[in-house]
């Protein structure tokens, strides 16, 4: 049985999946691996499959925003997948995380839609313990010189605000550490369907009002955090029990 979304065969998925946002990071994450071969090309989802240090891995893209993401994260439970580590980029809320540097997300405020349509209000949305660990102990290896921090994490639907205020000041006194588009729909979705998922995130700015005009992924300081986090996390997938 196809994947009917992913266009993948479940036969050629590793049970370990890297994930990120965008189909290019994908291929770019993909090239770093051994064997590294597509497996499928649907929408927005590209899939891979490879080797890391001799175990499988597949690296597949789940595009911009929940609802998207959620169906790759649905079919990739139905394909066998046990442990899920997303690489994605996010917004700073707090002035010590500067650009460049790596955030572990330990849990995700649900500010999404799609995950109050799954679970009742009052369902966490947490990353895997194991995988936090594993996330935590493999940038310290690696000693990028960048900074990590750990901690919450916030997943919102909207990118650009409407007439409604962001809700940025409430969560950064709140303390939360940044803000991203995917992380609770990850959560959520693994804890209903009995996988791990843990999530780092590239710092590529900082999250405020006027994002239209100072939102830019494009820089060599968020490519050099990318490159290090997509590392980090592949050495984590390979680490984790699955
Ligand atoms: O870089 P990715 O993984 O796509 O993650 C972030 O970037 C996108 C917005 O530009 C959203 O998907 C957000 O979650
Ligand atoms: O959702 C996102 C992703 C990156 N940067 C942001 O400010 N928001």
């Amino acid at each position: 049985m196809m994947l009917p979304n992913l266009k993948v065969d479940p036969e050629n998925l590793p049970k370990r999946a890297i994930v990120c946002g965008d189909p290019k990071r994908a291929a770019r994450i993909a090239a770093l691996l051994d064997e590294s071969k597509a497996i499928g090309e649907n929408r927005e989802y590209h899939s891979y499959a490879g080797t890391w240090n001799g175990t499988a891995v597949a690296v597949v893209s789940h595009g911009v925003g929940s609802p998207g993401a959620a169906v790759c994260f649905e079919e990739l439970a139905k394909g066998g997948v046990k442990t899920i580590i997303r690489v994605g980029t996010a917004g700073s809320y707090q002035k010590t995380i500067e650009p460049g540097s790596l955030v572990i997300s330990t849990a995700a405020v649900r500010r999404d839609g799609l995950t109050s349509q799954l679970v009742p209000p009052g369902f966490p949305a947490v990353a895997d313990r194991r995988v936090v660990d594993a996330l935590a102990a493999a940038a310290a290896k690696r000693d990028t010189g960048l900074h990590v921090a750990e901690g919450v994490t916030l997943t919102m639907d909207m990118f650009y605000s409407g007439v409604v205020e962001f809700p940025h000041k409430l969560y950064q006194q709140a303390g939360v550490l940044a803000v991203e588009m995917e992380n609770a729909a990850l959560f959520v979705i693994a804890a209903l369907r009995g996988m791990r998922a843990g999530s780092i995130l590239a710092i590529d700015g900082y999250a405020d009002a006027d994002l239209l005009e100072t939102y830019n992924p494009h820089t060599e300081t968020t490519a050099k955090a990318i490159e290090a986090e997509a590392r980090i996390a592949l050495d984590a997938i390979v680490a984790v029990e699955n």
